[in-house]
């Protein structure tokens, strides 16, 4: 942060530096002033009275305008800071080549705790010269105060339990915000969900809004539970150390007044100390506050170190063979196994299975069988807990993850409504082209929504979302042509996913679409060797496949041709079976 502020302005930093030990020097002058004026008036020394008294002013106007002209440069640069962080943040999550991380508790816990506390980073940025200004006011103020009497050094030193007392409260708040960062988090989704347009319709529907409001609320009372126990306990040890500064004050003040009144000291030098005191009471505060934010801003940054390191540690070393340009044999999985992060069971069991190249394949089965994972591994979204998945045999791990990304395109059922003119939403499928109106058009023909762009109102420079100023909100059926139509712009891919994309088409556009498709799949794929994994509900759709695999709690139970499994009259041929006899009714 400090690299980053000199970087942006190096005379401004060293002015502000200045203006702000001179601020911090005054106050403690400002006491000795005021102490050589009183001397000089009980001493009848006018000339030293009236200049001291000049001193007073001059010094106050120091110490009230100074710092806070020094901290403008600093609050510009920790904006700055705070705008860098950010972005070091959504690289560090979004950067990331898998998504395994990202769905662990403990680590978007810690997302979420950095996304609300990165605002303190310019805290943090501020608060560090103030401590360079406050060190500075302590040495002055103690050489003055030793000036009267040595033993006076015990005042400052009294502050030390104070600081140590603050740190120890410190950590069970953080402790405290650590605890209760999950339910946070959940507290924020319910937020979400009872402030976003999206679930608006279900909430309403099932009158949720309510029940919604009172999770919430629910959740904050416990919350604000954790949070205050913490809160009292750190103030609890923060009063224990402050107790031994406020009996050492006393004791100084008691001890100065006497060796006045005793004449060993003059009226001046009790005033000093009384000032000086109060100044390092104020010191000792100010010094304990800044304790605090700086402690906060070490926990952030060790938050956000945590992340780097994770961030570090997920490059695949392996990765040290060139991408080929096409398959030639096939993409095999041997003795795949697969468990989410944090789930007791697996997701995929001991998958074998080939497909070939130039194929295109359909994976069916039961809602949560497992088909989703199977191609989320595929893409390399995550890696394989067991086994090995190869191209032309060799791991895919062994590949750069960015080469097999560039070779790989799909259309997720979760597709995103990415809410930018229309060219935009299906450019993105492949960046380089994204201006590119030709190809934008090519690949939404292919994705059999040509039609579509004819029927906004400025065609591909239509703005989608009525959340913006003159948006056209699209229907769920629209949204998910363009997203096809994403996939489709890349036009060379090794691997192409079709993930249910056609979920909110009727049968027969399906049909149609995918009758299109899996024809120029076959082109392709016999340039390429591309192979093209569909998964599907509909039957009539997936027995055009050249391979369809059937998939029951994580395991392959069935493989074939439509022919050879409606023979095997198992799994596929009952579910066909009975969803033709559903069509014929
Ligand atoms: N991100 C995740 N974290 C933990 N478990 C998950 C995650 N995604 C899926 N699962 C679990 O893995 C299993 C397989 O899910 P998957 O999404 O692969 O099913 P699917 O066959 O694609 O289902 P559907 O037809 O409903 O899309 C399910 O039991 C599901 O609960």
């Amino acid at each position: 942060m400090m690299s980053l502020a000199w970087r942006s302005g190096r005379v401004k930093i060293v002015l502000s530096t200045a203006l702000m030990i001179l601020g911090g020097v005054a106050w403690p002058m400002l006491a000795f002033a005021l102490r050589e004026g009183i001397n000089a008036v009980t001493n009848h020394d006018p000339a030293k009275a009236v200049a001291a008294g000049v001193s007073v002013g001059l010094l106050v106007i120091a110490a009230l305008l100074l710092q806070h002209f020094a901290y403008v440069p600093y609050a510009e640069t920790a904006e700055l800071a705070v705008v860098a962080m950010n972005s070091e943040l959504i690289e560090l999550v979004a950067g990331s080549g898998r998504l395994e991380q990202q769905e662990r508790t403990e680590y978007a816990d810690r997302i979420a705790l950095l996304r609300r506390e990165i605002a303190q980073f310019s805290d943090g940025m501020t608060g560090l010269m103030a401590a360079l200004a406050l060190a500075v006011s302590m040495i002055v103020t103690g050489i003055l105060l030793v000036s009267v009497h040595p033993l006076l050094l015990l005042l400052p030193v009294a502050a030390v339990p104070a600081l140590f007392a603050t740190q120890r409260a410190q950590r069970q708040v953080a402790a405290a915000r650590d605890r209760s960062a999950t339910a946070v988090r959940q507290a924020q989704h319910l937020f979400d969900l009872a402030t976003s347009a999206v679930p608006a319709k279900e909430l309403r529907v099932f009158r949720l809004q309510a029940e919604v409001r009172r999770r919430h609320l629910e959740l904050w009372v416990g919350i604000g539970r954790v949070l205050r126990s913490g809160e009292l306990r750190s103030a609890v040890i923060e009063a224990s150390g402050q107790v031994v500064f406020a009996v050492t004050y006393v004791a100084a003040v008691l001890f100065v007044l006497r060796e006045t009144v005793a004449g060993g000291n003059q009226v001046g030098d009790a005033v000093l100390v009384i000032a000086l005191g109060a100044q390092v009471n104020q010191q000792v505060s100010g010094a304990l506050d800044l304790l605090r934010r700086l402690q906060r801003v070490a926990e952030s940054m060790a938050r956000l170190r945590g992340l780097r390191a994770s961030a570090t540690g997920r490059t695949a070393p392996t990765a040290d063979v060139e991408l080929p340009d096409g398959i030639r044999h096939g993409l095999t999985m041997r003795d795949v196994s697969f468990g989410y992060p944090g789930a007791d069971k697996l997701a995929l069991t001991d998958v074998n299975l080939t497909l070939p190249a130039g194929s295109v394949v359909a994976i069916i089965g039961e809602n949560g069988a497992g088909k989703t994972t199977l191609v989320k591994l595929l893409c390399r979204l995550y890696d394989a807990t067991a086994g090995t998945i190869e191209v032309d045999g060799t791991d895919i791990r062994r590949f750069p993850v960015d080469q097999w990304r560039r070779r790989v395109t799909a259309a997720f059922q979760d597709f995103v409504r990415f809410e930018v003119p229309a060219q935009q939403t299906v450019g993105v499928g492949q960046l380089a082209q994204i201006d590119d109106r030709a190809a934008v058009l090519s690949a939404l023909d292919r994705a059999h929504a040509g039609d579509l762009v004819d029927r906004l109102p400025q065609g591909l420079s239509t703005q989608l979302g009525n959340s913006w100023c003159q948006g056209t909100e699209l229907s769920g059926g629209q949204w998910q042509k363009l997203a096809l139509g994403r996939a489709m712009m890349r036009e060379s891919p090794l691997l192409l996913i079709l993930d249910e994309p056609t979920s909110a088409l009727d049968a027969e556009a399906e049909h149609q679409l995918f009758e299109r498709y899996a024809a120029n799949a076959h082109r392709i794929g016999r340039a390429t060797g591309a192979i093209t994994v569909l998964v599907s509900h509909r039957f009539s759709t997936v027995r055009m496949a050249d391979l369809i695999l059937a998939v029951a709690d994580g395991r392959i139970v069935e493989a074939g041709s439509h022919s050879s499994l409606l023979a095997a009259n198992g799994m596929y041929a009952g579910l066909y079976n009975m969803q033709a006899a559903a069509y014929r009714r």
